[in-house]
């Protein structure tokens, strides 16, 4: 890959706690920032766009407590061509700056009411002042992909002579093809200093376009966790890395089995879901439903998954449902420690489809329940509710209160949470606590049909010791429905530890 080969290794920028928070509706308090720093630190991130000093005073105080907190990574503000912008940054004591330039005609005209003239003498002036005190310099041509390459070109010159240490050429709008930007960097790349590259996803072609860059030439890819960010978002950090190292065999320093937990912790932090066909990190990419796929998987797991999930830190699912085949049902069925004949596992497979066929998707639970009855297998359950109360209102700390019988022994405890929702299922935490530690991990609700008396679906993840289990409830009473979800979950769970 020629980039590599000129500069040594690909170095990665990310910009989730800038172009990332950038998304609409996301902002980042400063112990946010801070964690979300630290893990990109740890997975071993060459330079953190902390955020754009100019933006606030809160944001200054973010960015300068990354800037405080030692880490190994470079430390970087965005700043506007204006000194004052680095004058704030300067503030933060950050390493360095993305000193950012508009260079396209359509934004120097439109956006700053200027000309080609007057932005070069503003790069070459702030660079300046920026490296008069000290700071790292990426002279950044904003909506490059739509610039004259000529003008490009003689701007960054001008910014190498006055001092700039690293360019980038950004893909604010995200027009740029991957053809285009392997050529664009074969040129850049000739460049005295390195060149970065900062695409946006707005077709979708935001990795493949910083890949094709990187093997023109460029040194930097700009990235951000879950590629969020403006619009359609950023590179996605995850997959340019993934992409090297899996398609290209590129070792890039970071650390991969990393990588989903630093997914879920943007995802949480910033409110942001990630979509769950989302390469790498989506709940889906390493989640099995077709019979044939298992069947290849039973096999080789490599006929279908192209990387190991182990290798981002996730582990493979196999989930039922009307594409379920032989295969998946005996797997699933001897996770379970159930056994079956032949003439067994045909008919549970029969039924797993029938509640496929119904829209359903079909739970460990369920697989259990179905399991039990063509095997006549009659389990009494461990765990069973007697009673249940809950009180909430506007000036009332929703508060709920269970009798169950576990095992025979009756249980009496109450709860509080945020919501009804929240205060039963903590009600229920604690009386099992005493006996068993579940967690819950995942919670999900469905309103089936329509209105305020509309049936709801809850889904839920519960975990004991290394073991999970799929479990759902359903009623009219949303809080009922979560109640024998998690129940059910919790009867499950016992039940498999019993039957070892
Ligand atoms: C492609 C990108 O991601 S660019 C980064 C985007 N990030 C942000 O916008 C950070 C958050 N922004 C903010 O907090 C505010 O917009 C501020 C503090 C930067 C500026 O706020 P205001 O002074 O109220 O200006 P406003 O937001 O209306 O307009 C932006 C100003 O910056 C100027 N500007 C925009 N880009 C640049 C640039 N690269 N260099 C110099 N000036 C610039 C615009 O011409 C405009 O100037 P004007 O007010 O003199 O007309
Ligand atoms: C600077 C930047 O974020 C962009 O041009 O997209």
């Amino acid at each position: 890959m020629r980039g590599i080969a000129l500069f040594g290794r690909v170095r990665l920028l990310d910009t989730t706690l800038r172009d990332g928070e950038q998304t609409p509706g996301v902002s980042l308090t400063l112990e946010e920032k801070v964690s979300i720093a630290r893990q990109l630190d740890a997975l071993g991130l060459d330079v953190i766009e902390a955020g754009s000093a100019v933006t606030s005073e809160g944001e200054r105080r973010a960015m300068k407590a990354v800037a405080e907190e030692g880490l190994r990574a470079e430390v970087c503000s965005y700043v506007r061509a204006r000194t004052g912008d680095v004058d704030l940054a300067l503030n933060c004591d950050v390493d360095s700056i993305h000193l950012v330039v508009p260079v396209s005609d359509l934004h120097i005209r439109c956006k700053l009411r200027s000309d080609r003239e007057g932005v070069m003498r503003a790069a070459v002036e702030v660079t300046e002042y920026a490296k008069g005190h000290g700071l790292i310099v990426e002279l950044s041509g904003e909506d490059a992909s739509r610039a004259d390459e000529g003008y490009l070109t003689a701007l960054y010159r001008a910014g190498i002579d006055a001092g700039a240490d690293r360019l980038c050429y950004c893909d604010t709008v995200g027009v740029l093809v991957a053809e285009k930007a392997f050529e664009v960097f074969s040129r850049l790349s000739k460049l005295p200093v390195p060149v970065s590259v900062h695409c946006h996803d707005d077709f979708g072609l935001a990795t493949a376009n910083t890949v094709a860059a990187l093997r023109g030439g460029a040194s930097m890819a700009h990235v951000t966790v879950n590629g969020i960010g403006e619009r359609g978002g950023n590179t996605s950090l995850e997959e340019v890395v993934m992409t090297l190292e899996s398609l290209y065999g590129i070792k890039t320093e970071i650390q991969c089995q990393e990588l989903y937990s630093l997914s879920r912790l943007v995802s949480r932090l910033t409110g942001i879901p990630v979509a769950p066909n989302k390469a790498i990190v989506g709940e889906n990419a390493f989640t099995h439903e077709a019979g044939i796929h298992v069947h290849g998987l039973l096999a080789d797991t490599s006929t279908y998954e192209p990387i190991h999930p182990e290798a981002v830190g996730r582990k493979r699912r196999i989930v039922l449902g009307k594409h379920a085949g032989r295969s998946s049902v005996e797997l699933a069925l001897r996770e379970l420690g159930i056994e079956s004949t032949e003439g067994e596992l045909a008919e549970i497979l029969s039924r797993v489809k029938e509640l496929g066929d119904k829209g359903k998707r079909v739970t460990d639970a369920d697989l259990q329940t179905i399991a039990e009855i063509v095997l006549s297998i009659q389990k009494e359950p461990k765990v069973k509710l007697n009673e249940f109360t809950i009180v909430s209102g506007n000036h009332a700390i929703p508060t709920a209160s269970v009798r169950i019988i576990v095992n025979g022994s009756e249980i009496l405890e109450a709860g509080t949470g945020v919501g009804p929702v929240d205060a039963a299922i903590n009600a229920i935490r604690r009386a099992i606590s005493g006996v068993r530690d579940v967690r819950l991990e995942e919670y999900h609700v469905d309103a089936v049909t329509g209105g305020t008396n509309a049936l709801v679906e809850v889904w839920v993840t519960m975990a004991m010791g290394d073991r999970t289990i799929t479990a759902r409830g359903a009623g009219a009473d949303i809080i009922m429905a979560s109640v024998e979800a998690v129940l059910e979950g919790i009867n499950r769970l016992m039940q498999l530890e019993e039957d070892g």
